[in-house]
């Protein structure tokens, strides 16, 4: 997903997400009196990481990441101040030396979804983070859409432009439990005082014309442009076969419900002392 004009046009369910998720969680965080050092992984447009500055209560520096350089360029075209700026950065990869224990607050919204090696992002964010920082994620442990993804790549219509489906299907969307795997890893790392819920949301799509834009926004394959509307039809046919859309409704002007699963996690990384007992814990 690189369409940055396209992704800011059509992110109210993850606008949404982040809103609710940050009104109830904003008391948990503890902000220095200044200097907060806070980075935004998975950034887009910018637009939500944009919003995050009306819970910062302080003084601080806000850098917004993402592996897409088309999406960074057009955060900073839209959103670069003397407070916030914006970074290619894959949190995938090994993170770049000056960015290490910097961050007193590192968040994200509807990102880590999209990351395969799991341990090796939380890793990242472990290291990112200075002692006794903290971290506040949400991204979708399951969801429709990533069936229909794999009943498309299915079909030998469209299988040559859907090969290795599950490479963008969250990595919990089988999971029965994906709060208790996210919990062990967190521990596994190192944080600690975490906090993961798995919460059952939805959202409501107006017509099918929003929810095209929306499927549009975030599809992840290479679909050719003159096969588009052909890959559309057969998604809202999935849509209908799922009976997530009611089957013989052809009314463009009918509502969707997107029911899915949201993980929100809240972890910290312990300062030196926290880490002394961990270790003396340990022992006992
Ligand atoms: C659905 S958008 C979310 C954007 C924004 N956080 C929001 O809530 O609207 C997911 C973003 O994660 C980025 N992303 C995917 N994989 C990434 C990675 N390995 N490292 C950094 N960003 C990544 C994508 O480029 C995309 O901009
Ligand atoms: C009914 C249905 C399957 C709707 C799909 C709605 C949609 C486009 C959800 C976004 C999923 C996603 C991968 C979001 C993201 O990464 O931000």
């Amino acid at each position: 997903m690189n369409n940055a004009v396209l992704y800011e046009k059509c992110n109210s369910l993850q606008k949404r997400d982040a809103l609710l998720c940050l009104e109830e969680y904003s008391s948990k965080l503890k902000w220095k009196k200044n200097n907060n050092n806070i980075l935004d992984i998975g950034c887009g447009d910018g637009s939500v990481t944009n919003m995050l500055k009306k819970y910062i209560p302080t003084d601080f520096k806000l850098l917004g990441c993402d592996i897409s350089e088309k999406m960074v360029n057009f955060a900073n075209d839209h959103h670069c101040n003397e407070q916030t700026s914006f970074t290619v950065l894959d949190i995938e990869s090994d993170l770049p030396e000056g960015m290490k224990g910097k961050f007193d607050h590192v968040f994200s919204f509807y990102a880590l979804h999209w990351i395969i090696n799991q341990e090796r992002a939380f890793k990242n964010i472990y290291n990112l983070l200075s002692e006794d920082g903290e971290c506040f994620m949400i991204f979708l442990a399951g969801a429709p859409v990533f069936d229909v993804y794999r009943v498309l790549a299915r079909n030998n219509k469209w299988s040559k432009w859907l090969q290795n489906v599950d490479r963008y299907v969250s990595p919990y969307h089988d999971s029965k439990e994906p709060e208790k795997e996210v919990k062990k890893m967190l521990e596994k790392i190192g944080f600690v005082d975490y906090d993961v819920q798995c919460k059952n949301s939805v959202y409501v799509y107006e017509d099918l014309h929003v929810l095209r834009r929306a499927f549009t926004a975030v599809n992840p394959f290479k679909i050719p442009e003159d096969k588009f509307d052909d890959y559309m039809s057969d998604y809202l046919e999935i849509l209908k076969e799922m009976q997530i859309m009611a089957k013989f409704n052809n009314n463009y002007e009918t509502n969707v419900q997107f029911r899915y699963r949201l993980l929100v996690i809240y972890a910290r990384k312990p300062a030196s002392q926290d880490k002394l007992l961990q270790e003396l814990n340990k022992r006992d």
